[in-house]
């Protein structure tokens, strides 16, 4: 699934957000955790089994009123194998619901390695001349730090598979600026990868208007915002921050181009924990709390 499709989605939900899955333990339920430590005692299959049945009840409580999800594979790496094939299946019940995944992963390498990591999310496995899909997520975030050679790998399979890449540009915590904005020459590297950014896009515009290649750029700055929307007009920004790490709508504005378009706003624990704050069942209380942030995103950027 491209950008264009992601813009076609918010467009008819009247949504630019995103609803963040870090699948940790402390964000479940009891009542789902206790019953498959009944069945598989305190192990990592049965934190793993209560993930995707949190995850699937979040994906069903959100999938007609917010256009994508974005897990974090920190999380799912951390219950080992099992987490592996919660990530997968999270990934793809998603993408049954109709909804367009963007797996966090913020990875690179050296250019063969991080062929090995596009064709994990993006691409194809390659085994015996059968070609497998992997995670097939439509996008993933990406650390530009090794430079082009690491990018051009996520660039193929966004080309040939009509997928897409968050570069991380400006991020959203609070050490951020101890090299992002350091200057490099007379900008600060942020701007230096902004301006990357729109050269890795240009060969990947989409008939929306936006590019395949997009940034990952923190709610929590929102002069840099500005200063990035200009540099980079025809890239989408994932914006994280917003909620859990204290910015608000008023923000994200600057993230928006003109056209109420450009930006898709996370909420991570916002969504997942917003039933510690109320007497509503988790699923119930998600959905309030996604209409909630669409409706406080949609006045701020109008
Ligand atoms: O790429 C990201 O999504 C990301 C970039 C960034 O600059 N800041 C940031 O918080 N994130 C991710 O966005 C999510 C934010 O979670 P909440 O603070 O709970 O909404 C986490 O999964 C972070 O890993």
């Amino acid at each position: 699934m491209s950008v264009n499709a992601l813009v076609s989605k918010i467009r008819e939900k009247n949504n630019p957000t995103v609803a963040g899955l870090d699948a940790r333990l402390e964000y479940i339920p009891d009542h789902i955790t206790e019953k498959y430590v009944a069945e598989y005692g305190k192990t990592l299959k049965a934190a793993a089994a209560s993930m995707m049945e949190f995850n699937k009840g979040l994906i069903d409580a959100l999938c007609d009123i917010v256009p994508a999800i974005k897990p974090q594979a920190a999380y799912y790496e951390l219950l080992g194998p099992e987490g592996a094939i919660v990530l997968r299946d999270t990934i793809a019940y998603a993408h049954e619901k109709g909804m367009y995944v963007i797996a966090d992963i913020k990875r690179n390498d050296i250019g063969a390695t991080a062929t090995a990591y596009a064709q994990a999310y993006l691409g194809r496995s390659e085994v015996c001349g059968e070609s497998l899909p992997v995670y097939d997520s439509d996008s993933c975030t990406v650390n530009a730090y090794l430079g082009t050679d690491g990018i051009n790998p996520f660039l193929t399979e966004c080309k040939n598979r009509d997928k897409g890449i968050y570069v991380l540009v400006k991020t959203s915590n609070k050490s951020s600026g101890e090299f992002q904005n350091r200057l490099m020459g007379d900008q600060p590297l942020y701007v230096r990868m902004a301006e990357k950014v729109a050269e890795w896009g240009e060969d990947l515009m989409t008939e929306c208007g936006y590019s395949q290649v997009g940034a990952v750029v923190g709610a929590t700055y929102p002069e840099e915002q500005k200063i990035i929307r200009k540099i980079i007009p025809h890239s989408y920004f994932l914006v994280p921050g917003y909620g859990a790490q204290g910015a608000t709508a008023k923000d994200i504005a600057n993230a928006f181009n003109d056209d109420g378009l450009g930006a898709i706003v996370n909420s991570s624990r916002g969504i997942m924990c917003a039933w510690k704050k109320c007497d509503l069942d988790y699923q119930e209380a998600a959905r309030q709390e996604a209409i909630r942030m669409r409706d406080d995103i949609v006045s701020a950027i109008r």
